[in-house]
């Protein structure tokens, strides 16, 4: 078995200078497109040189999952024939199919539960796509753009120095640095609890059974008692856009680009679209997005996401509600959107934003019985098990909520009912945290919730303008509210807009899981440091205990 110990793909950040993640080397998809994949990525890697004044080697950004869109389909006659007529035990208790979070967690807790556990995965470094193109990049990339804005803003530098635009890949240097770090934390992981990690693209030959592609047409097999599958998800491409073309990007593709543009569109106005419309205003770019709902982000409560589209207004984001592409005509150096709606828009480049789909099609499902869903997902009941008994899955490739934060949860949960922990419990109470500029965050029910359900709720607000913390630091726009039981005073949602959402919200988060103490009088019978952004828990509770008569 041709074996990727972790530590092969370590990265040592004082001596980093084998980091890439690439198929540069092993070229192991058996793909028909993969002579043009392979002088795409050359220019491509030939960009990034030009580009960057990076002197580190870095993480190629490029998404090896580029090249999943090829099947790993054929040969698994002969295997199955020897497997299956030997009698023999298996090699892994299980197999963990993805190395991302929820991949790391779950082999992180059967090892611990004394199981021999092996991960497959294609990429020669672990961390998944949530940390080589999905969540990691994003955020570095947000901070860097964040703080551009805030050193744009400052009197102290306007005058002493000119700002100039800049492509996006060019910001990318302080997210190539968290990206190694993060592998290298990771790595560390898997090599103190001594798991195997094996590089290849995995596929289901039977229940038990598992073929690996190594390399270029190598297979090996390997035998499993159970199995969980962590493979994730990628960008859905629908079929009328041409990805190829070097003005239309999706969400993996955009970490590449590397020329500067005046105006973009970005069709869908998910969470995707929304973090990227504050990072392309940050970088100074024009921004038409292309809602196809009438409210943005519609499962938040309405005034934050009032706030949202208010604050993207005035930044420059063109919000085109309820619209939907007829085609996309694309050009040398521009395109135009056509939309249903008759209306047309001409813009530098498109990133395209709307949902994924799970890596499922590559897994040869069929020959365990198992379907995906139209998006690639796997259905699960609430231990994470799939219809066939022996195989869980968890993370992205399972649907909702398509968080890094909860497949970690989901991977340790789906691991612990697999060895049959006692008090395991599915992920449930999952928060919301949303890195637009200004971030959002939230848990619990929504006004609109409450209302619909005829529960008798209240709100105290307090509004970051009037903190100390806030003044001090420059916060100009933020809010948090409490929705509390007018009678019971328990709280039923919490909501923030502002930066430190996504790190406020956890305060909040924290007392709710303490269901005797849960009520608004927790946050004024404690005594906050002073000053704090925490304190609007103080400012939010008395103002809504005001309201109470
Ligand atoms: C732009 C962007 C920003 C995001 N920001 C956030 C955020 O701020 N906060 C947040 O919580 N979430 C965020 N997410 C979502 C988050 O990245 C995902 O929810 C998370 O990555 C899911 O983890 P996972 O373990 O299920 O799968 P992944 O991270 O997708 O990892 C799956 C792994 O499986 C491997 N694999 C695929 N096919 C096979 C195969 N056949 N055999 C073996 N291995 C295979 C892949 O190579 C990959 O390494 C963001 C996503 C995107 C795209
Ligand atoms: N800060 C964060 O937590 C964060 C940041 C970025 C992305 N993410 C995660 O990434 C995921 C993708 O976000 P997004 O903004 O691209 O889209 P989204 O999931 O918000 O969906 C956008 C639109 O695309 C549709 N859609 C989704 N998948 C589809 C598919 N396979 N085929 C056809 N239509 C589909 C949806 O119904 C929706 O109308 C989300 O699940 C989100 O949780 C999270």
């Amino acid at each position: 078995m041709v074996s990727k110990k972790a530590s092969d793909a370590t990265n040592n950040i004082d001596e980093d200078t084998h980091t890439e993640v690439s198929n540069k080397e092993s070229g192991r998809v058996p793909s028909p497109e993969h002579t043009e994949a392979q002088s795409e990525k050359q220019k491509i890697e030939q960009t990034h040189e030009q580009v960057t004044d990076d002197v580190m080697h870095h993480p190629d950004l490029i998404n090896p999952l580029d090249d999943i869109r090829i099947d790993i389909k054929s040969g698994f006659a002969k295997d199955s024939r020897r497997l299956k007529s030997d009698d023999h035990e298996y090699e892994y208790d299980a197999v963990v199919l993805g190395a991302g979070p929820a991949g790391e967690a779950a082999a992180m807790k059967l090892t611990k539960s004394g199981k021999r556990v092996v991960v497959v995965d294609p990429r020669d470094q672990v961390g998944g796509n949530s940390t080589h193109v999905g969540t990691i990049p994003s955020k570095a990339l947000r901070q860097s753009v964040f703080n551009l804005i805030n050193f744009r803003r400052d009197p102290m530098f306007t005058k002493a120095m000119e700002y100039k635009q800049v492509p996006l890949n060019s910001v990318l240097a302080n997210a190539r640095q968290v990206i190694r770090r993060q592998v290298n934390t990771h790595t560390r992981f898997y090599e103190r609890n001594r798991i195997e990690v094996i590089q290849g693209w995995a596929s289901f030959i039977d229940n038990h059974t598992l073929r690996i592609e190594t390399d270029d047409n190598v297979f090996e097999t390997i035998t499993f008692n159970k199995a969980i599958v962590t493979v994730g998800s990628r960008p859905y491409r629908p079929d009328i856009l041409d990805f190829n073309h070097p003005r239309v990007f999706d969400s993996d593709k955009i970490l590449q680009m590397d020329y500067i543009v005046k105006k973009i569109i970005i069709y869908g106005a998910g969470v995707i679209g929304c973090e990227y419309a504050s990072i392309f205003t940050g970088l100074g770019y024009k921004v038409d997005l292309i809602n196809n709902q009438d409210q943005l982000l519609s499962y938040l409560d309405s005034e934050i996401s009032d706030a949202i589209a208010h604050d993207f207004r005035q930044f420059g984001v063109l919000i085109r509600s309820n619209e939907e592409i007829d085609h996309l005509e694309t050009h040398d150096d521009y395109v135009i959107l056509h939309l249903k709606s008759g209306k047309k828009i001409k813009s530098d480049a498109i990133l395209w934003s709307n949902g994924r789909s799970g890596n499922t099609e590559s897994l040869n499902l069929d020959a365990i019985g198992l379907k995906a869903n139209s998006r690639g997902q796997l259905k699960v009941d609430d231990t994470y098990r799939t219809e066939i008994d022996n195989i869980y899955a968890a993370g992205d490739v399972i649907g909702w909520p398509s968080l890094a934060s909860a497949a970690y949860d989901q991977g340790r949960c789906a691991a612990a009912f697999m060895v049959g922990d006692s008090d395991a419990e599915p992920v449930s109470s999952v928060p919301t945290g949303i890195y637009t500029i200004p971030e959002i965050s939230c848990i619990g029910k929504t006004e609109q919730e409450l209302t619909d359900e005829k529960v008798p709720y209240e709100v105290g607000q307090a509004f970051f303008k009037h903190l100390a913390r806030a003044q001090i630091i420059g916060e100009r726009t933020g809010v948090l509210k409490i929705l509390f039981h007018r009678e019971t005073l328990e709280i039923l949602g919490i909501h923030c807009y502002g930066n430190h959402a996504s790190e406020i919200i956890h305060i909040g988060q924290a007392v709710m899981k303490c269901k005797s103490n849960n009520t608004l009088e927790y946050f004024v019978n404690t005594t906050f440091n002073y000053p704090t952004m925490a304190e609007a828990y103080r400012v939010a509770a008395l103002n809504g205990l005001n309201r109470v008569f």
